[in-house]
């Protein structure tokens, strides 16, 4: 089979550690600015970040219609720390009416854990990925506080849920690009070939 073609939205982010784990994982990668990019991808990440410049950015540069439309349509979407922001329907301690663009039907308190200085890095189990704990770095990161009815829970921690998935979109408060980590992006390839 022909290898995926997934796009990096390249705005704001950790654009590149995505890049590599996905070339290292045999995609086809497309830094993802314009409505034409996305277009052209079967699958789109969400970089770690902050959330509300790539908010901002995002709507400046027209892409926050054809990401919301995309992401209705299907497209599979995985999103690391500020991307799993990006993809709640709802959020907690948004900033100059902070938008999002939404399908994944949790909401997430951004900062949950405190600022830069309380960033962490841990172990968690992830069933879904099989007995082999996951390293999770947690920068600035988000937590998901509350989940709807069709959301799995793929990780917690005490606070609340850590790694989520509903149809097509993925998200992990974490950063597993930073940890050299590529379970979930394997498993997010495995969306976009499904689809
Ligand atoms: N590492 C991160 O992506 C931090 C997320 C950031 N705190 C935000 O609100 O967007």
């Amino acid at each position: 089979m022909n290898a995926p073609r997934v796009g990096v939205l390249a705005l704001q982010g950790d654009v590149r550690e995505h890049a590599r784990v996905l070339g290292d994982l045999g995609a086809e990668v497309v830094l993802v600015r314009r409505p034409e990019e996305l277009a052209s991808v079967d699958g789109l990440i969400l970089p770690g970040g902050e959330s509300s410049v790539i908010d901002k950015l995002s709507r400046s540069f027209g892409m926050q219609q054809p990401i919301r439309a995309a992401i209705s349509e299907g497209m599979p979407v995985y999103g690391t720390c500020a991307g799993m922001i990006l993809l709640a329907d709802r959020i907690l301690g948004g900033i100059d009416g902070q938008q999002t663009f939404g399908g994944l039907d949790v909401t997430v308190r951004r900062n949950a854990f405190g600022g830069q200085t309380e960033s962490f890095e841990t172990f968690l189990d992830v069933p879904a990925l099989g007995p082999e704990p996951v390293p999770a770095a947690f920068i600035r990161a988000p937590l998901v506080v509350e989940v709807g009815d069709g959301v799995e829970v793929l990780a917690r921690v005490p606070e609340g849920a850590v790694a989520v998935e509903q149809r097509n979109l993925l998200a992990t408060a974490f950063h597993p690009e930073v940890s050299g980590e590529h379970r979930f992006h394997r498993r997010f390839l495995e969306l976009v070939r499904a689809a």
